[in-house]
């Protein structure tokens, strides 16, 4: 008997990005929606815990237990004294290391296959709480749908939406390490004092009324500098999905992939086929968001 999780990636709508914390974390105003490209977690029962993964991304997933899905099993069996004797097999679409989220994705998706697989009855809190252990991230990957995340973006608000956001990821032809943009981020802020990260009404407003028009107006990305210092190759990408009429451009949370909101799904080929065109990126994909977060197929 086999469990599949579907499990979507991530847009950052707005990231408001505090001062390092003495835990090296930073708190976080991180308004996240989920968007309709997704990774597919399989479990089944097996004689150890062994994990594999497919898609176009494949070669760059880890296969060990430092793979995010294998952690999650691992630590939901610890909480229920079982041991994690499962083949997790992961069907990767989401971009590896692109600010998407999809390590949290698999990590969210093999917690809850693990979960029905094993049936341990362990209510939501509970696996929000492992989530939370897993990765800042992990929370959203199981609610999906649009929310504000607070802490390091762990304790979540649902945000109510009007209606979906069309938009346009140009994937890059290399990774970028999270840590390494928030060191760059206090690298950049060390001259000056970082206030304290707030949901901004505007866009909280425009997520509410579905209005792409607002929502460009007021998306924002802290993190955006430090992705660009690092990976100055990313401003002509950017360019070039304004050139072709993106209503907002941004880095997706700490890139490399960048995100194009459009007014609607015609736009959104359009803007795809032009960025194709361009040569500034590796491939492009079109989703439209907020979808719901990880569930059982
Ligand atoms: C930046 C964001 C925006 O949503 O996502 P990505 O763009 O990477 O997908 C997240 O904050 C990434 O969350 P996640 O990838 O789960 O990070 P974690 O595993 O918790 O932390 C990895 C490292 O990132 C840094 N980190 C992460 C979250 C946070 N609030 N402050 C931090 O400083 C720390 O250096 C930490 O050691
Ligand atoms: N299941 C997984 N899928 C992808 N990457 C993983 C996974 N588990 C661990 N990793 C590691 O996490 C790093 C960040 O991956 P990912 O979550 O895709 O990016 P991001 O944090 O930018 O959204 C990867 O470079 C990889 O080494």
């Amino acid at each position: 008997m086999s469990v599949t999780v579907r499990v979507p990636a991530k847009v950052n709508v707005q990231l408001a990005v505090g001062a390092a914390r003495a835990d090296g974390f930073h708190d976080l105003a991180n308004v996240f929606l989920a968007v309709g490209l997704y990774d597919e977690v399989t479990v089944t029962p097996a004689d150890g815990l062994r994990v594999t993964c497919e898609g176009p991304d494949a070669a760059l997933v880890p296969l060990d237990r430092t793979n995010l899905a294998a952690r999650a099993a691992i630590a939901l069996a610890e909480r229920y004294g079982r041991t994690p004797d499962v083949h997790l097999h992961i069907a990767k679409d989401i971009p590896v290391a692109g600010g998407m989220a999809g390590g949290s994705a698999d990590g969210a998706g093999a917690l809850l296959a693990c979960d029905a697989l094993w049936g341990t009855g362990a209510s939501r809190d509970e696996l929000l709480e492992i989530c939370a252990e897993l990765g800042s991230d992990v929370p959203f990957s199981l609610v999906g749908g649009a929310a504000l995340g607070t802490g390091r973006g762990e304790k979540l608000t649902a945000l109510e939406t009007g209606g979906a956001f069309h938009w346009v990821f140009a994937m890059a032809d290399r990774g970028l390490s999270t840590p390494a943009v928030f060191r760059e981020f206090d690298r950049l802020t060390a001259d000056r004092d970082v206030p304290e990260p707030v949901a901004c009404e505007a866009l909280l407003d425009a997520l509410a009324a579905g209005d792409p028009d607002a929502l460009a107006a007021t998306v924002s990305n802290d993190l955006q500098p430090a992705a660009l210092s690092l990976f100055p190759e990313l401003s002509g990408t950017l360019a070039a999905g304004r050139a072709a009429g993106a209503l907002a451009t941004l880095v997706s949370g700490s890139g490399p992939t960048t995100a194009f909101l459009v007014r609607d799904a015609g736009s959104a080929r359009e803007v795809a086929e032009a960025l194709r065109a361009s040569g500034t990126c590796l491939a492009v994909r079109t989703a439209a968001g907020p979808v719901p977060g990880a569930t059982l197929v």
